[in-house]
């Protein structure tokens, strides 16, 4: 790591790595695996899961042109803003071919919410009352984050092993595709550099027999990232979620995460804010090979072998913003529609399956209804264990039975870690009702990365600030009310609340 030239922020390299905001691939995946006999790689990148959701209202008639850049020339080409399939990026067309219209309406979305206890509640160990109806509308699907992780540019990594590990990579397509491919599902590489190996049918889930057989060839690939490790201790880092692509290794202790404005302005501000102890710590922003980076506190680093999980938080999944942007400018995403069916293959509309291509907020509403995240305020993304073992299928994950399940197996029924784990979830929460930062920020996509070891050292820590943004004016959330559009209420502290409560409940089972 000796070639990272640091920039305080507002440098000159900063300053144009914030124009161009973040423009990363997010390729991520995850399997049920285990990995025998090989030297620990430095560096495992796992996808992440597919979430449910049925999203809403009318969408307009869309005429896409042509798309004649690929995901990674775009991103070579550092154009647009967001981390992901920004505003900017050519409208596309049909190769060649007619317009494609899009008129699918995207039906009103209807969320069932499960009880949220109540810190009295929760003390008691009681469960709350019945389920409450959150019923959220949308006029319009659309589409992309304002910093959306997903569109940060190409891997700067060596190809020879980088592959996603998304288990909603998006197979058989091809750069040439006349939609907006998602870039970290749309990785050539991916499919050319992987070894294709089979996961035996022990290990296999459900889901892997869903969707195509380009689907499945994908799903069952383990490819480690070429992150060379150099720390005097020699771990391997891990990626549990994620884009593909994103992250490097620092300097000792440190790692670099491929630089995106929005996180940066988070994280310097988080790290004068008192949820310090709860966030990694920052240290700017970083040059290398020609790319920027921020450079933040590795948190495996204190740990032996460590046991990982990332929980993604909140009731929502994408920002106000985006679904204003997907009105004006809505755009077909035919990599989701591929994620869609390789999970469901019957959960696309008559004009879905016609165009093969679905709006972004579609896409992510049914994600969230499919998992607990429209039910609990949050969802497992990814969990991988110091046996080896790794899990990303948590797409259908949805009821506080399911999740026990898991948590009880992330911990392997540990006492002392899943003490250990409430303890530091309740501080947490009392940190985040005093924050400053957490007041005035929507947080959106932000995840909870749990990591602990044999050694008993159990730890959580917030990660993920690509889609957290700064509320207008003086206005405040109170993120325990219901979201309806307008009020960019996040749920995080209601699903903080569900899941410090089965925590709680594992424990006393
Ligand atoms: O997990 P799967 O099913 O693959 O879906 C992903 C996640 O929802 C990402 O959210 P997050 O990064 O919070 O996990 C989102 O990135 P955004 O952050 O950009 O919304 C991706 O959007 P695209 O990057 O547009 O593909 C979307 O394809
Ligand atoms: N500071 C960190 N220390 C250790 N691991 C991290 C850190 N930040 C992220 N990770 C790992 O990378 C994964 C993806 O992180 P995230 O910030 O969500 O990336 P992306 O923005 O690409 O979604 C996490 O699930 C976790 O495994």
């Amino acid at each position: 790591m000796g070639q990272s030239t640091s920039y305080s922020p507002g440098s000159g390299r900063a300053e144009a790595a914030s124009q161009r905001k973040c423009a990363a691939a997010r390729p991520k995946q995850c399997r049920r695996m285990r990995i025998r006999g090989a030297p620990e790689p430095p560096v495992l990148l796992l996808r992440r899961a597919v979430r449910d959701s049925a999203a809403v209202a009318a969408a307009p008639v869309l005429r896409l042109r042509l798309q004649e850049e690929t995901a990674g020339e775009r991103r070579r080409s550092g154009a647009g803003p967001g981390r992901g399939h920004d505003s900017e990026e050519p409208e596309l067309e049909a190769g060649g071919g007619p317009p494609l219209s899009f008129a699918g309406p995207i039906p009103r979305l209807i969320v069932t919410r499960e009880p949220s206890p109540s810190r009295e509640e929760e003390e008691e160990a009681e469960a709350a009352a019945g389920p409450d109806l959150l019923a959220a509308g949308l006029e319009e699907g659309g589409e992309e984050s304002p910093c959306s992780d997903s569109g940060c540019g190409g891997s700067p990594l060596p190809t020879f092993f980088l592959r996603k590990l998304s288990s909603s990579s998006s197979a058989g397509l091809s750069s040439a595709s006349s939609f907006d491919e998602s870039e970290d599902d749309f990785t050539g590489s991916d499919v050319e550099l992987n070894g294709g190996q089979q996961l035996p049918p022990m290990l296999r889930s459900p889901e892997d027999n869903c969707g195509s057989k380009s689907w499945k060839k994908l799903k069952t690939m383990v490819h480690w990232s070429p992150f060379i490790v150099s720390f005097k201790k020699r771990y391997p880092w891990i990626q549990l979620a994620g884009h593909a692509g994103n992250f490097q290794a620092g300097d000792y202790g440190k790692i670099l995460k491929r630089y995106c404005e929005c996180e940066q302005q988070c994280l310097e501000l988080l790290n004068k804010d008192s949820l310090h102890p709860y966030v990694p710590s920052y240290f700017g922003v970083v040059e290398k090979d020609g790319e920027s980076y921020n450079q933040m506190e590795d948190l495996l680093s204190e740990f032996e072998s460590p046991s990982i999980m990332d929980c993604k938080m909140g009731i929502r999944t994408y920002l106000e913003e985006e679904l204003v942007k997907a009105r004006e400018k809505p755009k077909l995403r035919r990599d989701m529609y591929e994620k869609m069916i390789a999970v469901d293959p019957s959960a696309p509309t008559e004009e879905e399956h016609k165009q093969r291509a679905i709006l972004k907020p579609r896409y992510m509403q049914w994600r969230e209804t499919l998992s607990s995240t429209a039910t609990l305020g949050f969802r497992i993304e990814g969990i991988k264990k110091a046996d080896g073992t790794c899990n990303t299928n948590f797409k259908k994950t949805k009821h506080k039975e399911q999740v026990q399940h898991a948590l009880e197996d992330f911990v392997n029924e540990n006492q002392t870690i899943l003490k250990s784990y409430v303890t530091r979830l309740k501080e947490l929460r009392t940190a985040l009702e005093h924050s400053e930062f957490f007041t005035s920020h929507e947080v959106v996509g932000s995840s909870l990365l749990f990591v602990h070891d044999k050694t008993g050292l159990a730890k959580v820590w917030m990660i993920d600030f690509g889609k957290t943004v700064p509320l207008p004016g003086t206005q405040t959330l109170n993120h325990r009310v219901p979201w309806v559009e307008g009020n960019r209420e996040d749920g995080y502290l209601w699903g903080l609340d569900n899941l410090i409560s089965i925590f709680t409940d594992v424990i006393q089972d």
